[in-house]
């Protein structure tokens, strides 16, 4: 039977590998290193545990700002330049917004109903709309409420247990999703809905980058059975399945119970059961989902590199504080109409962004039909990855780009800001992030408020010396005074 597969797989290289070289002929693809025969450049890929984004970065050194290779009969296009990713994801957005087919976390683990993994098709096309139009940017003053409510408990919950701050923040986070999708108060850590959600979430990121697994390359293992030797990635950590499955119906049914006793509170999922008249259930109930996944971990890591880049940097902490204390004044927490009048602070969180690119290569798009850019030919179906990390870190647009210098982004007389790092941040086209507005305001209400109650300053070690933080590797100790 084995025997029968693998001559199966062999027989398909060898014929997509003759197909391709009749079909492409003389195409000039983008440059890119040299590929073997049948298995491309599966053995130049970075490794796992590499930064993919940074060895791409060098990549681009050699072979400019985009390249090409192939993995077995898979094609990818790293586009490390903003004006290439803008021109082929923005403007051309109608042929480049599909996404890759991902067995490992669509298939093996059963994501595949996720919006940020559906292909351009139109069941795609109605679940984005609903998340774009209910966190476009006229409606975010809706969720004011919820962020507000949060950042005072998370304020509090600070006040009572500084050390634990990062579960502080991962409860407010998760809060204000609960609050604003499901009409459900999470108030504490433990909260069980919030607990669904979380172990939901982990079920994509505890194995691993999406589409990095071996499956992802050779997508016909995802048949071969649990047991059978090098299936490793088949065998998920115990009640997987189930966490993820559970993150896609507990919250969604515990609603619909709550409206039929007349107990429901309004919230994302009622409101979009009346828009769409009952009639589209799972496309309800997989947005609300995906609300949760998809902006939880970003929100927060992007608030823990902000705090940590202040805490490194304590002169442009003071000056943060300093703003806050002349616009804001002692007798009252930040509010969203602050923040124009904060422009330092909104410096800090841009540069806390780009510097901290919390989705390195972004999350990689699919193009549906043979293109050319430049004179270089993209065939159909080639993976797209736009490393937001080089448009990021170009030491040409931004000079000196490993330091984190929010001036960088200040308007002034004589001085021309860097470029706003969002878009490539929050991705492009039509697949760019539908809580991008959203995540702002969360992110600056809290940044605003921690910094205007708290001094952050580096943990102590037991002889009272300041514990280094390892600004490289993201990991760090701080405490609030
Ligand atoms: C700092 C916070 C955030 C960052 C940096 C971020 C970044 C991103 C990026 C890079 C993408 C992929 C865009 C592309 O394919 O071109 C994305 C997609 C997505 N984001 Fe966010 N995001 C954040 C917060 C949020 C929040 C709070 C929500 C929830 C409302 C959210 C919901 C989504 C969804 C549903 C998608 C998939 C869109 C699609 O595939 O069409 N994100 N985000």
């Amino acid at each position: 039977m084995w025997g029968f597969v693998l001559a199966s797989v062999a027989f398909a290289l060898v014929a997509r590998y003759l197909l391709r070289a009749v079909f492409q002929g003389k195409r000039h693809l983008p440059p890119g290193p040299k590929p073997l025969p049948l298995v491309g450049n599966i053995f130049d890929l970075p490794a796992p545990t590499d930064a993919a984004w940074k060895v791409y970065a060098e990549w681009k050194q050699k072979y400019g700002d985009i390249f090409y290779f192939r993995v077995l009969s898979s094609d990818v296009v790293v586009v490390n330049s903003f004006e290439a990713a803008h021109e082929l994801l923005e403007n051309r957005s109608a042929i480049y917004s599909s996404r890759p087919w991902v067995p490992m976390a669509g298939d093996v683990i059963g994501w595949s109903w996720t919006l940020p993994l559906l292909t351009y098709n139109e069941t795609f096309k109605r679940h984005r709309k609903y998340v774009q139009n209910y966190f476009a940017k006229p409606r975010v003053h809706l969720f004011y409420r919820f962020q507000r409510r949060e950042v005072h408990r998370m304020l509090n919950d600070v006040l009572d247990s500084p050390k634990n701050y990062r579960e502080h923040l991962g409860r407010m986070a998760g809060g204000i999703v609960m609050g604003i999708v499901f009409g459900h108060d999470a108030r504490t850590q433990d909260d069980w809905l919030l607990q669904v959600a979380s172990r939901g979430s982990k079920t994509i990121s505890s194995v691993g980058p999406v589409g990095a697994h071996i499956v992802d390359l050779i997508p016909i293992l995802r048949f071969v059975p649990d047991w059978f030797p090098g299936a490793g990635f088949k065998r998920l950590p115990p009640g997987t399945r189930k966490a993820m499955s559970d993150m896609r119906y507990v919250a969604y049914n515990y609603v619909k119970e709550k409206m039929a006793a007349g107990t429901a509170t309004e919230c994302y999922v009622t409101e979009l059961l009346e828009m769409t008249q009952n009639e589209d259930e799972e496309g309800v109930r997989d947005t609300a989902a995906n609300n949760y996944s998809a902006g939880f971990d970003t929100t927060l890591a992007h608030l823990i590199v902000t705090i940590m880049m202040l805490t490194v940097n304590p002169v442009m902490q003071a000056r943060v504080q300093a703003e806050l204390d002349t616009v804001i004044g002692k007798d009252r927490l930040p509010d969203f109409a602050d923040v124009d009048n904060l422009p330092y602070l909104q410096c800090v969180i841009l540069e806390a962004m780009r510097w901290g690119v919390v989705v390195p290569v972004g999350v990689p798009h699919a193009v549906i039909q043979d293109d050319v850019y430049n004179g270089m030919f993209i065939p159909k179906g080639t993976t797209i990855i736009p490393n937001a990390w080089a448009m990021l870190h170009d030491p040409e647009i931004y000079p000196d780009p490993e330091t984190f210098n929010p001036d960088r982004f200040l308007a002034g007389e004589g001085r021309t800001p860097a470029p706003d790092p969002r878009e490539p941040l929050f991705g492009f086209g039509r697949r760019q992030c539908p809580g991008k507005d959203f995540a702002q305001g969360t992110s600056f209400l809290t940044i605003a408020s921690l910094f205007h109650v708290f001094k952050f300053s580096n943990a102590l070690d037991a002889e009272g010396k300041p514990i280094p933080i390892d600004t490289a590797q993201n990991e760090f100790s701080v405490r609030y005074v």
